[in-house]
Parts: C-alpha cells; structure tokens; sequence
C-alpha cells in the first residue's frame, strides 16, 4: 500500500475505522485522544460518548442506588446495535445523557464519518463490542491521578462538591473493579499514568506515562518515527527519562514504552514530522512555539502512530476483503 497519502486513503476508502477508548470517568479519554483528532480534522473523524446510552438518569440512579458503571444502568443492548450500524456506515438515532441536567436530551440522528471514535466507561466490554471495534485502548491512571482530576473536574465544571465526589468515587470503586477495569485484558493498547519520579509533592502535575501493547510480528516496512537522540542528550536543561519493559497482564506478555520527564520541543517536533512525511495528513503541529513539551503529551504522538500502524495494517487485509478485523 503507499502510505504517502493515507489522508487520501482513508477518505476513499469504504472502511469506517472504529476506535473504542474504555476507562473510568475522569480518566484522560479524551485528553489522550486529542492529538490524533487534531491531526486528522473533524473531516475524517467523529466522536461520541458511551454516556449517551446510560439507561437511568442522576435522580433514577440515586433512588435505585445504583451507580453508571454497573452494566444494568446502561443500554448495552443498544449500545452493540448502534455500534454495529455505525460500523457498516449507516446513520443512528444516538441517545444523548446530559451531564449538566443529569438527564436525557432528545434523541438525534448520527452518521459515522471515516473514523469513529467512541469513549466510556464499558465500550469493549462484551464480544458483541469488540468484534465491532479495529482498535480499543484502555486508559489507566494510578488512583491517585485519576481521583485528583475527577475531583478538579466534577467540582469546576459538573457542579458537585468535594464531599459529593469523594462520596461517589468510594461508591463508584466495586463497580469500577467489576466492570470497567477488566477491559484491560481486551485492549489493544494500554495507557498508564503515575505521577513523575521528577516531581515528588506531586504538586507539579508531573506524569509518568506507560504504552503496554502486544509484541508486533512484523513492523511497517520503511515507515520510521526517529527519536532524535542529538536533540534528546544536547539540548536539554530538564530532566526526562524513556524506559521500556516487558509485563504480563492477564496472560499477555505486554512491551511498555515509558516517558517521563519534560521533551525538548525539537525531539518531539521529529516524531510530528514523521507523521507529516510518513502519512501525508498535512501539516502537524500540535505543540509549535513550546519550547518543552510533557510526557503526556508526547505519549499522545505515539499513541497516534500506533492508531494509523493499525489502520495501515487494516489497509493491507482490505485489500484481501477484510476490513472488521485488524491486525
Ligand atoms: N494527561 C493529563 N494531564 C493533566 N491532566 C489531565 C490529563 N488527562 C486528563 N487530565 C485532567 O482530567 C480531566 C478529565 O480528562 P478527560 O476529559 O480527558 O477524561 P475523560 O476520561 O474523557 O472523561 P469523561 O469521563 O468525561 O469521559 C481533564 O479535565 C483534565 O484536567
Ligand atoms: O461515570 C461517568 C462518566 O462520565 C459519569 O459519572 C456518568 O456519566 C454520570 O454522569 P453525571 O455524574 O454527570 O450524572
């Protein structure tokens, strides 16, 4: 396949490319999302909430005691059925859960655009799900983090108060282990993110920051992301570091690429570049005029490759007559 114009491929081609991103509430979905929708433009990709299809609104949930992650306060069934129309390129009529008046607004039509990007809290928890997705990725932030960002933003922009949310989040935890965190066994890239050696209060909003997937077969023939080791060892006056290992995580032997720390711009501005050169997409400058750029944020960088890696791959068995199912 030539990949010199995969914006190009994309947009011709029948295939809706579907990205599933599980992970509790609060947890980074669509921080960790965000460049690879910059970079291929409201054109090419839609999103939406699984949110959407909560079955009980805030008050009916109160009153049953029971919390969104448990599968009974969501329409499942629904969920699969609309993930599968989407899939196929047809149009639904998406539910739609307000999170400012804890209810539902009125139903409106939804068509999938070339990449459909779906987020929440049980997106690949069943079969049905995960035969309708290319590419799923778990979001996993130590409790620590997450906690810390579900409280900045429940309180500053959900109108709840600190008491409300640290009540919620002690009720949420059961049904968090249950049945949101074992998706990680079905993910094919999961995220980490534990706060930096380099910032011990924690008071700086450092991150460390994991991408565990499989062992690949085989890598992208003469496609390249270079890492700049001139600019990573000569340039930089703050402290970073990038580590790898292997783990095993429900009988999976999974590689993690580790960043932490704060990039040079210039090594950072390689990879944009790389996927400017490699995929055609345009210009990509996500960070252009920092002069650091964090490791979260760079993570955000590999985390697209490894998402357009999938799709060329996908490309490749389309062009056998597959196009559900990747690599
Ligand atoms: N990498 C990060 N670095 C710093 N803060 C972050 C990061 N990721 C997320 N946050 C904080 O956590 C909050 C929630 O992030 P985000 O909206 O990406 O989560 P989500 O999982 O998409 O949430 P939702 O439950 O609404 O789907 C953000 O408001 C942001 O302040
Ligand atoms: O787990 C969540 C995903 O964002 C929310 O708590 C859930 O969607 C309910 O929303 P709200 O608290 O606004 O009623």
């Amino acid at each position: 396949m030539e990949t010199g114009n995969f914006r190009d491929t994309i947009r011709a081609s029948d295939c809706i490319y579907t990205i599933g991103v599980a992970g509790d509430s609060g947890s980074g979905k669509t921080t960790f999302t965000r460049a690879f929708r910059e970079i291929f433009g409201p054109d090419l990709v839609c999103s939406f909430s699984m949110d959407d299809y909560h079955l009980l609104d805030r008050d009916a949930r109160a009153e049953k005691g029971i919390t969104p992650l448990h599968p009974d306060a969501n329409n499942i069934s629904l969920f699969e059925d609309h993930l599968c129309l989407l899939k196929q390129g047809k149009t639904i009529s998406k539910p739609s859960y307000n999170h400012t008046t804890g209810s539902f607004d009125a139903p409106a039509p939804f068509s999938p655009k070339k990449i459909v990007i779906v987020e929440g809290l049980h997106p690949f928890s069943t079969e049905k799900m995960r035969r309708y997705f290319d590419f799923t990725c778990y979001v996993d932030p130590a409790e620590e983090v997450k906690y810390a960002w579900k409280m900045a933003r429940d309180v500053g922009d959900r109108g709840y108060s600190r008491d409300q949310v640290t009540s919620e989040i002690h009720a949420r935890k059961p049904d968090y282990d249950a049945y949101v965190a074992p998706q990680r066994q079905y993910a094919d890239a999961i995220l980490t993110i534990t706060p930096s050696v380099f910032d011990a209060s924690g008071k700086e909003g450092m991150y460390a920051v994991s991408l565990l997937q499989e062992r690949f077969e085989n890598t992208v023939k003469n496609i390249v992301f270079p890492l700049d080791l001139f600019a990573m060892t000569s340039l930089a006056e703050r402290d970073f570091l990038i580590g790898f290992h292997s783990e095993e995580m429900y009988g999976r032997t999974m590689g993690a690429v580790r960043f932490d720390g704060d990039f040079r711009y210039e090594v950072i501005r390689r990879l944009e570049e790389a996927v400017e050169e490699e995929t055609g997409v345009g210009s990509v400058s996500l960070y252009a005029g920092r002069e650091y750029v964090t490791a979260t944020e760079a993570m955000e960088l590999i985390l697209v490759w490894r998402i357009i890696n999938r799709r060329i791959f996908m490309e490749y068995r389309m062009q056998d007559g597959a196009c559900m199912t990747g690599m």
